[in-house]
C-alpha cells in the first residue's frame, strides 16, 4: 500500500524539479526500505506513463484496478499499458517474495548500500536513524525513460531508543519536518497517511491556489481535503465514510485539521503567528540545499535523533504537539488560535483516497482514540474556550466542541437507553402522555433531529439504510469507545495509565474481509465493548417481550399506554437497531459472530439488572 502511496504522489501535476516525497518508516523495516527502493525504479517508468495518457488515479494499484472493473477502455489494450502493467505485477511479485521470506537475500542487499544500515540496529524501538536519498532530484542523471527531471525520494526511519518516549505520530512528523528542512526546504508541506493515496493529480495545485491567493491567501495557514475511502460498501454499515463533516465549520474560520491530505505552511507548522499585512514568499522560499547526497544524509541524521527536541519547543510550539491522541486536531487548533485560517477543500474528483476500518471492533478501537484525545483537549489549557476566545469564531469554537464532547455524551446516552426500558418493566412512565401538550417538545425535537440528519445524509449522498447503519454505529460508539475513551482519560489525568496510539489495523484475514463485503457485522473476539453491547441489547429485548406480555394480559389498561407511549417507542427502535446484535448472538455460525461467552455474560447481567429492577 505505501508505495502506492508514494507513487501516487511522485506522479502529480507538479514541476518534478521542486517535489520532494519523504516516506517515513516508524516501523524500521528493511522490507519497506527495499519496496520503496522498487518504487524509485518503477517511477521512472510509472511517472511518464502518468503523464503521456493524463490518467487518473495515479496510484498503481488503484489505477490499475478500476480499468478491470472497465475493460472497454481503448488504452488498456495499448501496448504500453500492457507493458507498464507487467512491470508493476513483477515489482509486486518481487516485493511480495521477499515480505514472504520475512528478511531481505543478499542479492538484494547488494543492490543499495543502504540496506547496511540495518546491521547495526538491534530492533524497531532501538535504532540509529536511517536517511536515505533514493532519487536526488537535483542529479541530472535522476530521469525517467523519458529524459526528464524526477522528483526526489528519501526514506527516513528516525532514532528510536526504549529510554526515550517517541511521541507517535506526532514525533514522527516532527523529525520528518525537521530533515525536510534540511534538505529540501519546500515551503508548503503535504502529509499523507500510508494507508492513503493521492487520487486527483491536481491536487498540489488546487491548494496552492489557496495558499497563493492574492486577496486572502496571506491567512490561510493550511488546505483540509476531507478523508475519503475505497471499499465503503453500499450502505456502510461501519459507517466509517465520515459524510458529512467539515463544510459547516469551513465557514467559520475553517475545518479542524485531520492528520491526512492536508498542506500545511512550512512556518505555520512551526508555530509562526499571524500578522496582518503578512505576505506569503513563495518563490524564495524554495531553494534546495547544497552538499551531495552523503553530506545531507550525514547532516540530516541528529535532526532525527531522540535527543534533539531535548529542551526545545518542539512537540509544544514547534511542529505538533505531544501528549495527545489527536494530535492533529490538537495542533490545528494551536494554528488557528495564533490567528490563521484554514481551507476545507472537496473537488469532485476527490483528493485523497484510504483504508475505512472494516470490522467493528477496529471502529470502535479508533474512535475511542478519537474521544480519548478530543477529551484530553477539552480538559486541557489548550481548549478553545479558553485559548481561543477572541482568537475565533464562536461557531468555530462550538464546531470544536462537537467533537470535544464525544466522551462526556456517552452518559447522557447510558442513560436514556438503561434507564426507560427498566422503569418500563413496571410500568413507570418517564415521558410526558400523549395528549399531554408536554409531549410536544419531545415529539418536535425527536422528529426534526432525526428528518434533518437523514436529509443531510442523503444531500451528502448516502442512501436510507446507511444513515440507519450510521445511527446504529453512532449508538454503539456512544455506549462503548465514548465510555472508554472517557474513562482512559480521567485515569491518565490522574497518572494511572500512559496516553497509546492504538494504531488501526489495516490487514484482516480473507473470511473476515468476506462478511465485510456482505455487509455482515463482524464481533468474533470477546471484548468488554461487545458486553456493554450486547447487555444493552439484551436489556431492551427483555423489556419489549414485558411490554407484550402486559398487552395482552388482562390488566391492560390503554390509558397506561399513553402514559408509555414514548418509552415503549424507545424501546422498540432499539430493538430494531440491534437486530444485528441478536442475529450475531443467536442465529449465526461463522467465525465473526458473538462469542458465546459474550452473549451468556450479557443475558446474565441484563437479567440482572432487570431483577434488580423490578422486586
Ligand atoms: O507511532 C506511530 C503511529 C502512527 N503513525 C502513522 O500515523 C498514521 C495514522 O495512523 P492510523 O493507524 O492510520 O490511524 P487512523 O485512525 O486511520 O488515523 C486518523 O486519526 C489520527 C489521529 O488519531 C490521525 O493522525 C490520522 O491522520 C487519521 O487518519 C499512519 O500513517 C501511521 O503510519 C506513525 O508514524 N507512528
Ligand atoms: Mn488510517
Amino acid at each position: 500500500m505505501v508505495i502506492n502511496t508514494v507513487l501516487s504522489l511522485m506522479a502529480c501535476n507538479y514541476p518534478p524539479e521542486k517535489l520532494t516525497v519523504y516516506l517515513s518508516d516508524d516501523g524500521w523495516s528493511d522490507l519497506t526500505f527495499y519496496a520503496l527502493l522498487e518504487a524509485s525504479h518503477f517511477s521512472k517508468h510509472w511517472i511518464p506513463f502518468c503523464k503521456k495518457f493524463s490518467i487518473e488515479p495515479r496510484s498503481p494499484a488503484a489505477y490499475f484496478s478500476s480499468i478491470t472493473n472497465s475493460v472497454d477502455d481503448h488504452l488498456s489494450k495499448s501496448k504500453k499499458f500492457l507493458s507498464i502493467k507487467k512491470l508493476f505485477e513483477e515489482m509486486e511479485h518481487r516485493i511480495n517474495t521477499a515480505m514472504k521470506l520475512g528478511r531481505i537475500s543478499n542479492e538484494i542487499k547488494a543492490q543499495h548500500k543502504g540496506f547496511s544500515e540495518w546491521d547495526s540496529g538491534s530492533s524497531p524501538r532501538d535504532h540509529q536513524t536511517i536517511v536515505q536519498i533514493l532519487i536526488d532530484g537535483r542529479d541530472q542523471e535522476a530521469i525517467d525513460i523519458e529524459g526528464s527531471q524526477l522528483p526526489s525520494l528519501i526514506y527516513l526511519s528516525r532514532e528510536k531508543r526504549p529510554e526515550h518516549h517517541h511521541n507517535f505520530k506526532a514525533g514522527a512528523m516532527n523529525s520528518l519536518i525537521r530533515v525536510s528542512a534540511n534538505i529540501s526546504n519546500g515551503s508548503v508541506i503535504l502529509n499523507v497517511d500510508c494507508d492513503m493515496y493521492s487520487n486527483n493529480s491536481e491536487s498540489v495545485r488546487d491548494a496552492l491556489c489557496f495558499l497563493m491567493d492574492e486577496k486572502e491567501g496571506q491567512e490561510i495557514a493550511f488546505v483540509q481535503y476531507p478523508q475519503c475511502f475505497i471499499n465503503i460498501t453500499k450502505n456502510d454499515i461501519y459507517a466509517s465514510s465520515l459524510r458529512v463533516e467539515f463544510p459547516g465549520l469551513d465557514g467559520y474560520g475553517g475545518p479542524l485539521y485531520v492528520g491526512t491530505g492536508c498542506f500545511h505552511r512550512r512556518e505555520t507548522l512551526c508555530g509562526k503567528k499571524y500578522m496582518k499585512g503578512y505576505k506569503f514568499e513563495f518563490i524564495e522560499g524554495f531553494k534546495r540545499k547544497e552538499g551531495s547526497v552523503s553530506e545531507l544524509e550525514e547532516s540530516s541524521k541528529f535532526l532525527a535523533n531522540c535527543v534533539y527536541e531535548k529542551g526545545t519547543q518542539w512537540g509544544n510550539e514547534m511542529g505538533l504537539k505531544y501528549g495527545c491522541a489527536v494530535e492533529d486536531v490538537i495542533t490545528g487548533l494551536a494554528i488557528q488560535c495564533r490567528g490563521w485560517k484554514s481551507v476545507f477543500f472537496n473537488p469532485t474528483r476527490q483528493g485523497f483516497m484510504g483504508l475505512p476500518p472494516t470490522t467493528l471492533s477496529q471502529t470502535l478501537v479508533q474512535h475511542k482514540r478519537w474521544a480519548e484525545g478530543d477529551l484530553q483537549i477539552l480538559l486541557s489549557k489548550h481548549g478553545p474556550l479558553i485559548h481561543g476566545f477572541g482568537k475565533m469564531k464562536l461557531g468555530q469554537q462550538m464546531g470544536y466542541h462537537v467533537y470535544l464532547l464525544w466522551a462526556p455524551s456517552c452518559f447522557v446516552f447510558l442513560y436514556y437507553l438503561v434507564v426507560p426500558p427498566l422503569y418500563l418493566l413496571n410500568g413507570v412512565s418517564l415521558f410526558p402522555k400523549v395528549s399531554s401538550p408536554w409531549f410536544l417538545p419531545f415529539a418536535y425535537v425527536i422528529v426534526t433531529v432525526n428528518y434533518y440528519s437523514m436529509v443531510e445524509f442523503l444531500q451528502c449522498g448516502g442512501t436510507i439504510l446507511a444513515w440507519w447503519n450510521e445511527q446504529r454505529i453512532w449508538l454503539f460508539k456512544r455506549t462503548t469507545s465514548y465510555l472508554f475513551g472517557f474513562i482512559d482519560t480521567i485515569f491518565k489525568l490522574v497518572g494511572f495509565s500512559k496516553s497509546a496510539f492504538d494504531i488501526t489495523v489495516k490487514v484482516t484475514e480473507l473470511d473476515v474481509s468476506q462478511r465485510y463485503e456482505q455487509e455482515i457485522m463482524e464481533f468474533g473476539s470477546p471484548s468488554p465493548m461487545f458486553t456493554i453491547l450486547a447487555t444493552l441489547a439484551m436489556l431492551h429485548i427483555f423489556s419489549l417481550i414485558w411490554v407484550f406480555k402486559w398487552l395482552f394480559s388482562s390488566s391492560f389498561k390503554g390509558l397506561a399506554l399513553e402514559a408509555l407511549f414514548l418509552q415503549v417507542v424507545m424501546v422498540s427502535v432499539m430493538v430494531l437497531i440491534n437486530l444485528p446484535v441478536y442475529h450475531s448472538m443467536f442465529f449465526r455460525k461463522d467465525k465473526g459472530r458473538m462469542p458465546a461467552s459474550v452473549t451468556i455474560k450479557a443475558t446474565l447481567f441484563a437479567l440482572l439488572l432487570c431483577a434488580m429492577f423490578y422486586y
